[in-house]
């Protein structure tokens, strides 16, 4: 199943044509089009499975945290369709040495927040599927994002940044290991 492109052109033309705009003109007549192929690219997340970037393993002698920070993330809130954008940052301890790429967190990331999304959702998704996926001995998903829903509409409270985290196995279990990693992430970001 894939995106019904031509369904999305109709509804961005009746879109235009209700807010009282005239679809036929110059400016606006590719929009539909281009609107279509744009809501294909940020919201190709829904026909992928984030988690099989994280197939690919090997095997390291680390038992040690391993940081991810920074990864940029763009997603779309499902409550207006408009972005909220941010910076996320990973924590995992690998077991037995299972570890997979670097870039392949930026991908499952990727993968999930190309979706009308919630980012409590978001977070709680790349966390789960490293867990399920990597069975490491624990996973911490710190996502830092502004909404567009609560800037540029609604309250208007630009610069607003909402965090949110989520808290997997020896995270949640040690206080001290998840310190740690709450002090790596915040110590050098920004
Ligand atoms: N928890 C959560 N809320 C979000 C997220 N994105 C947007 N929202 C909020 O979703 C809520 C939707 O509230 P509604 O009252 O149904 O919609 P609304 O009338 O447009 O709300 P206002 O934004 O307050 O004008 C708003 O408070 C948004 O700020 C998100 O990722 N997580
Ligand atoms: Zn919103």
């Amino acid at each position: 199943m894939g995106m019904d492109l031509e369904k999305i052109e109709q509804a961005v033309y009746m879109i235009l044509e209700a807010i009282g705009e005239d679809p036929e003109r110059e400016g606006l007549r590719d929009t539909p089009k281009r609107v279509a192929r744009m809501y294909d690219e940020v919201f190709h997340g829904l026909h992928e499975d984030p988690g099989q970037h994280l197939n690919v393993q090997f095997s390291e002698e680390h038992e040690e945290m391993v940081i991810v920070k920074d990864i940029p993330v763009y997603s779309m809130c499902e409550h207006h369709l408009v972005p909220f954008y941010g910076k996320a940052h990973i924590a995992y301890i690998p077991r037995k040495g299972k570890i997979t790429g670097l870039s392949k967190f930026a991908r499952v990331i990727e993968g999930f927040a190309r979706r009308p999304q919630l980012q409590e959702r978001l977070t709680s998704e790349v966390a789960d599927a490293i867990m399920n996926k990597l069975t490491p001995l624990g996973v911490l998903v710190v996502i830092e994002a502004e909404h567009m829903c609560m800037t540029m509409r609604g309250v208007k409270k630009a610069g607003s940044q909402t965090l949110t985290s989520a808290v997997r196995g020896i995270f949640k279990t040690n206080p001290i290991t998840r310190s740690e990693a709450f002090s790596l992430i915040q110590g050098h970001s920004r």
